[in-house]
């Protein structure tokens, strides 16, 4: 990333009013209420939530317990050079991630014990890809197969994007509180390199196809589809899911979410949910379907930080898709560019051709045209950044 003068600030939580600071001070108290509502833990947990909550809001970054399993790489994210400061004055990508580190600890998630392992968060996932939302969708699949190709290769590419507004964690905010369509006059899709995406993915030209996952349940469902169609049309003939190595943000899908998903798909009603289901289930046994949690998926920097293995991965792609807004931030370096920064400028640090299907759900974007974010600011001041109501289709090709 060009640290040059030029390059933009990278975000904090500092500034009352900013979006940043409204998850620090809003949306984390409020998550942690959540999880304290969702289980009996009892005093003991109880009391480490209760102390995250006041120290998330009032106290200053700590260290880790010297046995976290975990250590060393925060350690190498810059954990020292950040702790005994506020959570308000640290980058707000560290903070954020720190939190839901600090989360799991409090609720011994990491600790040999009757709480090792215990998804904080899988109530509420559990809940909403259960959802007659979801029946609705799983029922729709049964029509795509009647239409025209490209129309089903669109459908089910939307189905991947849109699927982001599938945000747990954003629900519990002002702007996420209902799964609603919010009549704006500005297109809902600021930036569409769709035609780039699939002039990568030809048909029968036997692509790689590396997708960085971001929320379970809802968004994780159609990434699926949107992988095993990939996989059924010859696009793609060797796919890499990346998942979480724990729970993170709330709704970020793990492997257990990835099985509850494909248990969803192969116990449908409709056939053709089953189907993919099947052949999803088929392609994770015969390895054309592989999945992957590194460490670094639920680390506090941008990609341009990434470790040399990771980096090595992406390269061997013919295409990396990174769903969602908070890799779309990590992408960027969550620096606030000009909205009309080249997207390809940017990313230029990426190894290999990556796109970004991502819902606008943070103050970070690029690549958009003058007169389109003319047109959002009219229209919405800047809340077209945040409300989750915008999406982008971004490429980097070669
Ligand atoms: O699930 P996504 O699309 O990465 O969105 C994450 C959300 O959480 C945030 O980090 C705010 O907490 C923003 O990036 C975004 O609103």
């Amino acid at each position: 990333m060009p640290d040059s003068p030029a390059a933009a600030p990278v975000l904090v939580g500092g500034a009352p009013g900013s979006f940043p600071h409204s998850v620090l001070a809003e949306r984390h108290p409020a998550i942690i209420r959540q999880v304290q509502d969702a289980f009996p833990y009892g005093p003991d947990i109880r009391r480490a939530l209760d102390a995250l909550l006041d120290n998330c809001t009032g106290g200053t970054i700590e260290p880790l317990p010297g046995d976290a399993p975990d250590l060393a790489h925060w350690q190498a994210w810059g954990l020292a050079e950040h702790t005994g400061r506020t959570w308000f004055e640290v980058p707000w990508l560290f903070a954020e991630s720190y939190f839901y580190r600090l989360l799991l600890e409090a609720v011994g998630w990491f600790t040999p014990g009757p709480w090792q392992g215990i998804d904080p968060f899988r109530p509420s996932k559990l809940a909403e890809l259960h959802s007659a939302e979801t029946d609705e969708e799983l029922a729709a699949l049964d029509a795509l197969d009647d239409l025209p190709p490209d129309d089903r290769d669109r459908a089910l590419l939307h189905g991947s994007l849109w699927g982001n507004r599938a945000d747990l964690g954003f629900r519990l905010s002002a702007e996420g509180g209902a799964d609603r369509h919010e009549e704006t006059s500005a297109p809902p899709l600021l930036a569409d390199d769709s035609d780039t995406l699939w002039a990568l993915l030809p048909p029968g030209g036997g692509a790689s196809l590396c997708l960085v996952a971001d929320n379970a349940g809802r968004e994780l469902v159609p990434d699926l589809l949107l992988i095993a169609h990939l996989l059924a049309t010859g696009r793609v003939t060797r796919a890499v899911l990346h998942l979480k190595p724990h729970p993170y943000f709330v709704s970020d899908a793990t492997t257990a979410d990835l099985l509850d998903a494909l248990r969803r798909l192969t116990d449908a009603p409709g056939e053709a949910a089953r189907g993919h289901g099947r052949r999803l289930w088929e392609a994770l046994d015969d390895d054309t379907l592989t999945v992957r949690a590194h460490p670094f998926s639920a680390g506090p920097l941008p990609y341009d930080a990434m470790p040399a293995d990771l980096r090595a991965e992406f390269a061997r792609h013919t295409l990396t898709v990174l769903k969602g807004d908070l890799n779309y931030r990590r992408l960027v370096g969550d620096r606030l560019w000009p909205p009309t920064t080249p997207f390809a400028d940017v990313t230029a640090h990426f190894p290999g051709p990556v796109a970004a299907l991502r819902t606008l759900k943070s103050d970070v974007i690029t690549g958009l045209d003058a007169r389109t974010e003319a047109g959002l600011t009219a229209a919405e001041g800047q809340r077209w950044r945040t409300s989750g109501t915008h999406a982008v289709i971004q490429v980097r090709g070669k």
